[in-house]
């Protein structure tokens, strides 16, 4: 289990068998390799979504009135010992916009994306959203009234706050990932005194085009929750040290969230929240029955060769479920072993060795005693 940690390959040591994120995004985690390896990566979809859509209310605000700007000038005039004196005089050089009547333009429509227009709406917000994966679960949260736009560029054209609640894909948005997406194409597009939040991942802006816009327009506000070399001290910028889901509620309740799918998979063989797995869903293990679950590329011929070791043992398979998504098939087999003296680590050895095989479990004793076994014989509770 971990959560920002950024996962080396080398790391993953053959006696892992799943890797839990204790978040949202999974970009700290070699992924595709993972897949090779036939290990399932899980997220925990929605559990920090109401701290990170707090910290963006907050963002608003802050881009709104000169409330940091304010602070640190009644520190310099508190040193200066003149505080009372200057206050009222002062407080010209700090005036704001109110977010009420104004457009927030949300770009990715998932948990936080959704929850943050909500309440955006409660405030008195237009919205505009854009999401061309917009699930069916989030559409129904949206606000009725929100206009739902067919590109970022038409999303951004008239927002005056956007919020980037999408994920980083290494790619280019060329290429389908989201590296860069707001570059100078989309930000040339933004209204010069727009506020963009970006409480996602500080990939998606291309900083020296954010620079560019804040320097020429002088009124636009760039907030966010990471670092940025280039940003970090621009006087329209307000960095934050990527504390969106760092709040004692996040953290619990994305730790039991990622805690139970662990559980569910090492005992089970259950697929839920999985980045790289097909869901499967399954009952607890009979305690008369062995579960194998086998991971292999998801090409023709393969299940065959696995459903063959089986029967060469005279095995029955009592019930089965294949799911595949994209390169990989998850495959769960419940085994009778009645009448057999067959040694299991043998028929995991032969079903691992095929051609097209990524990795194997057998999970069996009572339900919520189960545990892996690996290949070299390690037990795995
Ligand atoms: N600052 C933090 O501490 C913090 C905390 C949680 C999540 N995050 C980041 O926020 C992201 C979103 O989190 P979430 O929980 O809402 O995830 P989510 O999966 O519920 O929602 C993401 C949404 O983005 C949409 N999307 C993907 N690519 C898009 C694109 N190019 N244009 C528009 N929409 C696109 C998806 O269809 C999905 O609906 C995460 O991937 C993570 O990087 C940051
Ligand atoms: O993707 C996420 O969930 C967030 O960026 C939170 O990351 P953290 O758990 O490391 O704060």
């Amino acid at each position: 289990m971990l959560r920002s940690h950024k996962l080396k390959e080398d790391e993953v040591l053959p006696s892992v068998r799943a890797i839990a994120r204790c978040g949202a995004g999974t970009n700290n985690i070699p992924v595709p390799r993972m897949t090779e390896l036939g290990i399932p990566v899980f997220n925990t979809p929605g559990a920090n979504a109401n701290a990170v859509k707090e910290l963006v209310l907050c963002g608003l605000m802050l881009g709104s009135r000169r409330i940091i700007d304010g602070i640190n000038h009644m520190k310099d005039l508190g040193k200066q010992g003149v505080a009372r004196e200057r206050v009222e005089k002062d407080k010209a050089m700090f005036g704001g916009r109110e977010i009420k009547g104004k457009t927030l333009a949300v770009i990715g429509l998932g948990h936080i994306g959704a929850s943050t227009a909500r309440d955006a709406r409660t405030l008195g917000m237009k919205l505009v959203g854009y999401d061309p994966g917009l699930s069916v679960q989030s559409a129904t949260k949206l606000p009725r009234d929100m206009e739902l736009a067919d590109s970022i560029l038409s999303a951004v054209a008239n927002a005056d706050y956007i919020s980037l609640n999408i994920p980083y894909i290494k790619t280019s948005p060329e290429e389908g990932g989201t590296h860069g997406i707001i570059g100078h194409t989309i930000i040339r597009h933004c209204k010069p005194d727009a506020v963009i939040l970006n409480f996602a991942r500080g990939e998606l802006v291309d900083s020296m085009a954010m620079k560019e816009f804040l320097d020429k327009s002088g009124e636009a506000r760039y907030i966010s929750d990471f670092p940025d070399d280039e940003l970090w001290n621009h006087p329209n910028t307000i960095i934050v040290p990527h504390l969106g889901a760092s709040t004692g509620e996040a953290e619990d309740s994305a730790a039991s969230m990622a805690a139970e799918t662990l559980r569910l998979y090492l005992e089970d063989g259950t697929v839920r929240h999985s980045v790289n797995f097909p869901n499967a869903s399954l009952p607890a293990i009979s305690p008369n029955n062995i579960r194998v679950t086998v991971v292999n590329k998801n090409k023709p011929g393969v299940l065959k060769l696995i459903i063959e070791v089986f029967a060469k043992h005279s095995l029955n398979i009592v019930q089965q479920i294949n799911h595949s998504q994209g390169e990989i098939a998850y495959n769960v087999l419940d085994i009778d072993p009645d009448g057999t003296d067959l040694d299991f680590k043998e028929l995991q050895k032969e079903l691992t060795m095929n051609e097209g095989v990524l990795s194997s479990r057998i999970l069996f004793g009572l339900p919520g005693t189960g545990y892996s076994r690996n290949i070299d014989g390690q037990y795995h509770v």
